[in-house]
């Protein structure tokens, strides 16, 4: 009936992101940027740029931004849910992690075989690649769909074990640029390429740190694909930096569709074509669309639109998760995409949630934020704009600090010592809500609470502690509400996962007595979980969009279906259970509600 808890994770969204050129005022554009720029039509004209980009639809075309590079622009006017865009990514590669559980080709995972309700259905183990030992596929149509590239990158997976003997397969940057260039070889028309040459490169703003990482990362390149392909690709050592640059702004985290987490990075040079805003019109997804040609579904990359746009409007995306607070998007916006963001959100002057306290009578319902006041202030008394009633206030920059340490403590340790990152997310929770009198609790949208509830209630899941879980998901449902719009990924996964763990699986009613009162308020939940799950397909329908693949079209993708099918399990038990009551009324029985 439902997929496995296992795959029900909410960790925090990939920043599916890609870079562009530095901002023009920050410095000069490179002689390759100042002809591509010369070759793009203006804003306000509606010339496209077809040849780069032959898969745009008709709605939406590439023009140049003042500022930003090319970027997409609406046609007409779009409303939320609309997918603008359904492609394939021309490289999807699974982390090493990832490796050893899911399908190096349609990316489902060992839990998603065994579950009924995805497309499982089938195989439930995962078969190896039994040359390379490394890549797993879920079916032999899996992996003959994989194999005109896998036969490349299997020889090279294979040399590299032999040489480094147990140090694992390259990481996934090496094994996602390397498809790149064996994709290069079989192409005949060099469109590609051409395509993948065409994306924005940072190569001349890099840091000295960064032209460190890269050099080793070429050094890696050659060793593992060998010297002589490289050279085909990239004549000298400047082309390979300007080939990472190039993925590092331009690639994305490749999500699942089951629950958001990152589970390897994607390269799409029509999805990259999209420029970023912490205020996003749009949102990149991997939704799991069924296909028509085979029976494995294939992993396609959406753009859906969250907000409505006007003819004219550029659609964008963010690049950065959008719990972060302002100086931490803009740090990591600047360092990894090299612009200064300077979107609606940035310049914002309103109460930023992601830096606010409750009001002091939240717990009576006032839903009144309260900015945080600067570090150092010394405002002793804050005050809700709202209701207007005060707290008494002392800086608690210093609780933050150590929150946000504590976070980055936890985020390291998720994957080797879960109960250290338990320990370590509780205790944020604790700090920044109960234990912070006399200043009224953080905003549960606040950075890192949110951030901290989001990946606890990761753990929670994985562990199958669903009683913490259930309380976790709504509290960080509370503050997704106010960081995100309705309709974007991350709050349609809180939403569904809060549902889910609402719904009271249908049963049969006990004989008689307590049992059956419990039953009976079960059935209450029941009703109620239904409802939730109502609101969650709604807003998965916004978030995944419904694209028309061979013919077939799923709303809200493979979570829109895993939805429906819940709904109608809740249908049948609630009829299950007006039946039973109406005997037991025609019988003379008793019924307690
Ligand atoms: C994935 S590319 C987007 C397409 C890019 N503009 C192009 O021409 O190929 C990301 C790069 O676009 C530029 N960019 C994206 N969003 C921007 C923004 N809001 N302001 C300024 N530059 C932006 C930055 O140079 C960033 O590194």
């Amino acid at each position: 009936m439902s997929t496995s808890w296992a795959a029900l994770k909410a960790k925090r969204a990939g920043a599916s992101g890609s870079a562009a050129s530095p901002s023009p005022a920050a410095a000069p554009k490179t002689d390759e940027e100042a002809k591509r720029d010369e070759a793009l039509p203006s804003a306000g004209t509606s010339a496209t740029v077809e040849y780069l980009h032959p898969h745009l639809p008709s709605n939406l075309e590439v023009r140049h931004i003042s500022g930003r590079g090319r970027g997409v622009v609406a046609k007409e006017a779009v409303s939320p849910g609309t997918t603008l865009l359904t492609t394939t990514p021309l490289v999807s590669v699974l982390d090493q992690r990832n490796l050893r559980y899911r399908c190096s080709f349609c990316f489902r995972s060992v839990d998603d075989l065994k579950s009924p309700s995805t497309q499982g259905g089938g195989a439930t183990t995962l078969q190896q690649c039994s040359m390379c030992h490394i890549v797993q596929y879920c079916s032999a149509a899996c992996q003959r769909r994989d194999w005109l590239i896998h036969k490349k990158e299997c020889k090279d997976l294979q040399r590299n074990a032999a040489a480094k003997g147990r140090h694992g397969p390259p990481d996934v940057v090496l094994r996602a640029l390397s498809r790149v260039l064996y994709l290069r070889e079989s192409e005949r028309d060099g469109k590609m390429w051409e395509a993948v040459e065409s994306l924005e490169s940072h190569q001349t703003r890099l840091s000295g740190r960064e032209q460190e990482d890269f050099f080793r990362l070429s050094v890696s390149f050659a060793s593992y694909i060998g010297q002589e392909r490289l050279k085909e690709a990239c004549a000298n050592a400047a082309a390979v930096l300007d080939l990472c640059s190039r993925f590092t702004s331009n690639s994305f985290s490749l999500t699942s569709s089951a629950d958001l987490s990152n589970i390897g990075v994607s390269i799409s040079p029509l999805t990259a074509l999209f420029n970023h805003s912490c205020r996003p019109n749009a949102v990149i997804v991997f939704p799991a669309f069924p296909s028509s040609s085979s029976t494995s579904p294939s992993r396609y990359m959406s753009v859906v639109a969250i907000r409505p746009i006007k003819p004219g409007e550029e659609v964008v995306t963010s690049y950065v998760d959008l719990a972060l607070t302002k100086e931490l998007r803009q740090k990591e916006v600047k360092e990894r995409y090299k612009f200064d963001c300077s979107c609606e959100e940035c310049r914002s002057e309103g109460i930023d949630p992601r830096e606010a306290l409750s009001c002091p009578k939240a717990e009576n319902g006032c839903k009144g934020l309260i900015a945080l006041p600067e570090r150092g202030s010394a405002v002793s008394t804050v005050t809700c704009p709202i209701c207007g009633s005060s707290a008494p206030y002392k800086d608690v920059h210093p609780a933050l600090d150590a929150a946000k340490l504590a976070y980055e403590d936890a985020e390291r340790a998720q994957h080797e010592d879960e109960r250290t990152a338990v320990v370590h997310l509780q205790h944020i929770i604790d700090s920044l809500t109960t234990s912070l009198t006399p200043v009224p609790p953080f905003a549960p949208s606040a950075y890192p609470l949110f951030s901290a509830r989001q990946l606890l209630l990761a753990l929670h899941l994985d562990a199958h502690r669903f009683e913490q879980a259930i309380d976790t998901a709504a509290a960080a449902l509370a503050g997704a509400g106010l960081i995100y719009a309705f309709g974007h990924p991350v709050r349609a996964v809180l939403r569904t996962t809060h549902a889910r763990l609402s719904t009271v699986p249908p049963d049969t009613p006990p004989e008689d007595g307590d049992a059956q009162l419990r039953w009976w308020l079960d059935l209450v939940a029941r009703q109620k979980g239904r409802q939730l799950l109502i609101a969650a397909h709604e807003e998965v329908v916004t978030a995944f969009g419904t694209a028309r693949i061979g013919g077939s079209s799923v709303p809200g993708g493979e979570m829109g279906r895993m939805l429906t099918e819940l709904i109608e399990d809740q249908d049948r038990g609630i009829r299950f259970s007006s039946i039973a009551a109406e005997n037991k009324r025609r019988a003379g029985g008793r019924v307690r509600r």
